[in-house]
């Protein structure tokens, strides 16, 4: 990572999270058990994990050596990049390859549309390379050469509508595309569905400080099996808890880093209401789910603004990561998300993530705060 980039995290990451002792020493090591009295996706989390890890990688090198080039807008004005498609491409290659006796359903979010103008073959040859010199980066791949057709073919594999049958792979390749771009947090965040209930996560976050003064995390999640995190240059994982805090006064909050995806001023009279004290952590992306899960922070709010529809893979990973952690996600309404209903979330304004005792008097004061804000207008 340059210097200039790791400043930048390590400034966006507040001191008194990065420099507060790690609850990794807390911890007990890994065990690979399967998760009593339930299914295993062992196999499938090994291959979501090396998906995701070998995506980062190539993200990392994209954020290194961002180009103007590089950067595409959506025709809903979000910019998309070369790591967002390259990203996608790698996941989709990498769990066909690693699971072939499978039947591969992926929900993600890019797709090929735009790189098939005849003015992003320049792009599109970009993406082809930096895919190719990723998957010969691992051992296993380095016989693999993707053609352009190829590559395109891989992203388009995420254009499943999920829902609630079957196993569905929800990925999003760069969640915080533009904490990516400006140099911050962002995740890659991988999660499988089954009949309709998220069945493990993996969230990358190539820009969170981890243990022993690293930076990177691979946190993972396997229902019934609890959350775990290493570094993404694979240290040994440790299980991770989600803050024990009970009292409101000594919880602190992470909120999106963009005042457009979120009230800022919601969350405000939430956190005053409560009786929180530090000031709001704004990072970007699934991030703030994987933070919270080691008990970085006790509460995160997310109140995007008025008609705004939340998709699946921007919570299918981080939910899991925190709730098999011991934390709590639901809507502003208390109720559990639902990922069986499409590429939608179907909720109740908001997503509310804390601990379980914390819980009740959180989903009180946004009550209220929401009342009061709405007869206040
Ligand atoms: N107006 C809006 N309100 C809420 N979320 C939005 C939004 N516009 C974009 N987003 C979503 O917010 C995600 C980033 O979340 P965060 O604010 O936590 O960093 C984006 O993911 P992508 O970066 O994958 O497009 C995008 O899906
Ligand atoms: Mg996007
Ligand atoms: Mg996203
Ligand atoms: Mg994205």
């Amino acid at each position: 990572m340059s210097s200039v980039i790791l400043t930048r995290v390590l400034c966006t990451y507040p001191s008194n999270l990065k420099t507060k002792k790690p609850p990794f020493s807390l911890l007990r090591t890994f065990a690979t058990a399967a998760p009593v009295g339930s299914m295993s996706y062992q196999k499938e989390l090994n291959a979501a994990k090396k998906a995701a890890s070998l995506a980062a990688r190539l993200c990392q090198k994209v954020q290194k050596a961002i180009l103007q080039s590089d950067v595409q807008s959506k025709s809903d004005k979000s910019p998309v990049t070369v790591a967002d498609y390259g990203s996608q491409a790698v996941v989709s290659f990498v769990l066909e390859r690693e699971l072939p006796s499978e039947s591969f359903s992926l929900v993600a979010e890019e797709d090929s549309g735009d790189l098939r103008n005849e003015e992003a073959q320049e792009t599109l040859q970009r993406i082809t390379k930096l895919v190719n010199d990723t998957l010969a980066s691992d051992n296993t791949y380095s016989g693999s050469s993707l053609s352009a057709e190829d590559v395109l073919a891989a992203i388009d594999s995420g254009k499943s509508e999920g829902g609630p049958h079957g196993r569905h792979w929800v990925l999003d390749p760069i969640d915080g595309t533009k904490g990516f771009l400006r140099g911050d947090q962002y995740a890659v965040a991988l999660a499988l569905l089954d009949e309709g209930k998220v069945v493990l996560g993996v969230l990358a976050c190539p820009n969170l400080p981890s243990s022993h003064d690293k930076v990177g995390c691979l946190f993972f999640s396997q229902a019934g099996a609890g959350t775990e995190v290493q570094s993404l240059d694979g240290s040994p994982p440790v299980k991770v808890h989600v803050s024990a805090i009970e009292n409101p006064e000594e919880a602190s909050f992470f909120e999106s880093f963009e005042a457009a995806h979120s009230l800022h001023d919601l969350s405000s009279r939430i956190a005053n209401k409560l009786g929180v004290k530090a000031p709001p952590v704004r990072i970007d992306s699934q991030a703030k789910y994987g933070a919270l899960s080691r008990g970085d922070g006790a509460i995160y709010l997310r109140f995007p603004h008025k008609g705004y529809r939340e998709k699946i893979w921007d919570h299918a990973a981080g939910t899991i990561v925190v709730t098999e952690a011991g934390g709590v996600v639901t809507d502003a309404g208390g109720n559990p998300l639902d990922f069986s209903k499409g590429r939608y979330l179907d909720l109740d304004t908001g997503i509310i993530v804390t601990n379980p005792k914390l819980m009740p008097m959180l989903l009180k004061a946004v009550r209220e705060s929401i009342d009061e804000k709405a007869s206040s207008l």
